[in-house]
């Protein structure tokens, strides 16, 4: 069902995670395994050393198989975010999943502060990043939980390649108040499909 073009931020996000809550786990297993599949084929993921990744929580499409999988990668640095103020976070090393995090701001697993930071001095076109979102449109236009995290980080990192990860049902006709400070992910990819922005 796709979600009407009038509708505000707000009620976007209701929407969204109430429908993303409904996805039934075997869905949202298959899912998951499709985006990451298709992210290793189109996104030069094997070139890239650093890879900044969101730790999913509640019904986000999980990024810990892929988390795992990209920690038994030789040469390969592993990020995650952790919230450190209004609009502020930061990424840092993991080097195990069951050790390097612990729950953080609103529940989610987060590095602990000790960890080593994403170094200022990798150029952008080493990295990777993985971003969540609730919502997305066919102009790559992003809707998040409204933290300002992520256009705040990334306005600091313009040549990373932003990867978005959603489910299908993610994506509305149009993302209404799109804000100048509003960075677009490079390419979406779903369980059915490829948005890359033009
Ligand atoms: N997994 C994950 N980590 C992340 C983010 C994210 O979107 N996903 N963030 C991106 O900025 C930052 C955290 N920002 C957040 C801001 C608000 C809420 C929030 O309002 N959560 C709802 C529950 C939503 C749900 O059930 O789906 C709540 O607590 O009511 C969560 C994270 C950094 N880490
Ligand atoms: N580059 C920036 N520097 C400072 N504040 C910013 C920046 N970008 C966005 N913000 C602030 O963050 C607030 C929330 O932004 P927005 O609603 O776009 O969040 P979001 O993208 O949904 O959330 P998130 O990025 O955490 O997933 C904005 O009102 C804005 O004031």
């Amino acid at each position: 069902m796709k979600k009407a073009i009038n509708s505000d931020k707000s009620d976007i996000r209701k929407y969204i995670k109430k429908i993303r809550n409904a996805i039934p786990q075997e869905y949202s297993d298959m899912a998951q395994q499709t985006i990451f599949n298709r992210i290793s084929h189109i996104t030069g993921l094997a070139e890239k050393t650093h890879i900044l990744c969101y730790v999913s929580y509640s019904s986000e499409v999980s990024t810990l198989r892929f988390i795992d999988e990209a920690l038994h990668c030789n040469g390969k640095h592993i990020y995650v975010p952790r919230v450190e103020g209004n609009h502020i976070m930061n990424f840092y090393e993991i080097h195990d999943m069951s050790t390097g995090l612990v729950p953080g701001a609103y529940g989610i697993p987060e590095p602990v502060a000790s960890a080593t930071k994403f170094p200022d001095n990798v150029p952008d076109r080493e990295a990777l990043m993985i971003v969540p979102g609730l919502a997305f449109d066919a102009d790559c236009n992003r809707i998040g939980y409204g933290g300002g995290f992520y256009d705040t980080y990334l306005a600091m990192h313009p040549d990373m390649l932003k990867v978005a990860v959603a489910f299908d049902c993610q994506i509305i006709d149009s993302c209404p108040d799109v804000e100048v400070t509003d960075i677009k992910p490079d390419i979406i990819v779903t369980e059915k499909r490829v948005i890359e922005r033009r």
